[in-house]
């Protein structure tokens, strides 16, 4: 019978980076765990023998921008201690190498950006007959199947508690190192075990979304009800110039979630967070859009009234609050996608479980 080994030689990186668009499923023989390949990029081990999967479901994604390396090495480290059963853990965990193609051309995407095609957004309809087109692009079709990966992940554990941490890194410098998106919840409350868990992490800083998105973690957290997460660890570098101490509570956290320890949301304490709310979502609606700031003005950096953020037709975009703290500015985007978010502190005291 083949070895764990001589099915992922000589590592499931290797192998996703190989096949960049398509892998045909397989299982992998292991000794602890049923482990399977479901696509490129996609390894789902499971306990064997072991009740407690069904108390607690996580997916773990990278690489669903290709050049955001430090998430893609704390997965790896991972998905190789549980190959070669280094590591025992309790919960099942899917692992997603999101966008393989762009991970070999050291880019955020190949042809769109996969991030915005979640939620339905990689499919369009034609207006006549209302049937589904054929997908526009590689990552359209990525997306969809990233989708029913994740919905095939939960029916199979239907009694857990869902998480997905989908982990990247920031374009820019973060006067907060690390920080996470919560994805818009429709009003229910934010949970104090999250907030710890991240700040487990070493994530202190909070982003709360106003508004339905097509990104991953919007997807799984209004789907499937997960506590989802973007998860920004740092900034984005080639791999191998990743310093490695900088991610250790990251994905010790990883582990000790996957391992079943249990993390209490009752020391929650709102003192040991930033907590901010989007203030505005500035889109890009012209090729002419440009940041008023440089590159290395770093995410987090607050305007004063009045100050310059972008032009865009000729026409000052400026900051309407004193305070006002640029998150994600990018002028490269697609028309008609966000080019800039400005954040203001919040209060959530009133809503919280
Ligand atoms: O640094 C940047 O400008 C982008 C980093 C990044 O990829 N962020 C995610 C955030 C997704 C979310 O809003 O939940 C993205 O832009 O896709
Ligand atoms: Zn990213």
């Amino acid at each position: 019978m083949a070895t764990t080994f001589d099915l992922i030689s000589p590592d499931f990186l290797t192998i996703t980076r190989n096949n960049e668009w398509h892998l045909d499923a397989f299982n992998v023989p292991n000794e602890l765990y049923n482990v399977q390949v479901w696509d490129t990029g996609v390894i789902y081990f499971s306990p064997k023998n072991n009740a407690s999967e069904q108390e607690q479901a996580f997916v773990f994604s990278s690489a669903i921008h290709g050049n955001e390396t430090a998430p893609i090495e704390i997965c790896t480290d991972i998905i190789n201690d549980l190959v070669s059963n280094t590591l025992a853990i309790k919960h099942p965990v899917l692992f997603i190498y999101g966008n393989p193609a762009a991970i070999n051309i050291s880019e955020r995407f190949v042809e769109e950006n996969l991030n915005r095609l979640f939620s339905g957004r990689h499919t369009k309809a034609d207006p006549e007959s209302n049937a589904a087109l054929p997908f526009e692009n590689k990552e359209c079709e990525r997306a969809a199947k990233l989708e029913e990966y994740v919905t095939r992940f939960f029916e199979l554990h239907p009694q857990a508690e869902r998480t997905h941490y989908d982990l990247h890194t920031a374009i820019r410098d973060s006067a907060h190192e690390k920080f996470a998106v919560y994805p818009f919840i429709h009003g229910k409350p934010w949970k104090k075990q999250q907030f710890e868990i991240l700040r487990a992490m070493g994530v202190t800083t909070f982003l709360l979304m106003e508004k339905a998105a097509t990104t991953f973690s919007y997807y799984s957290s209004n789907e499937h009800k997960a506590n989802s997460f973007t998860v920004e660890l740092g900034k984005v570098r080639p791999f191998g110039e990743n310093d490695q101490t900088k991610f250790a509570s990251a994905k010790q956290t990883l582990i000790n979630l996957l391992k079943g320890t249990h993390f209490d949301g009752e020391s929650f304490d709102a003192t040991n967070y930033q907590i901010m709310t989007v203030f505005r979502e500035i889109n890009k609606t012209d090729e002419s859009f440009e940041l008023s700031f440089a590159d290395n003005v770093a995410n987090f950096t607050e305007f004063k009234k009045g100050q310059e953020l972008a032009k865009e037709k000729g026409e000052a975009i400026v900051a309407n609050e004193d305070g006002e703290a640029i998150v994600f500015p990018n002028a490269h985007v697609a028309i008609g996608q966000r080019a800039l978010l400005t954040v203001l502190p919040t209060d959530i005291s009133n809503n919280l479980v």
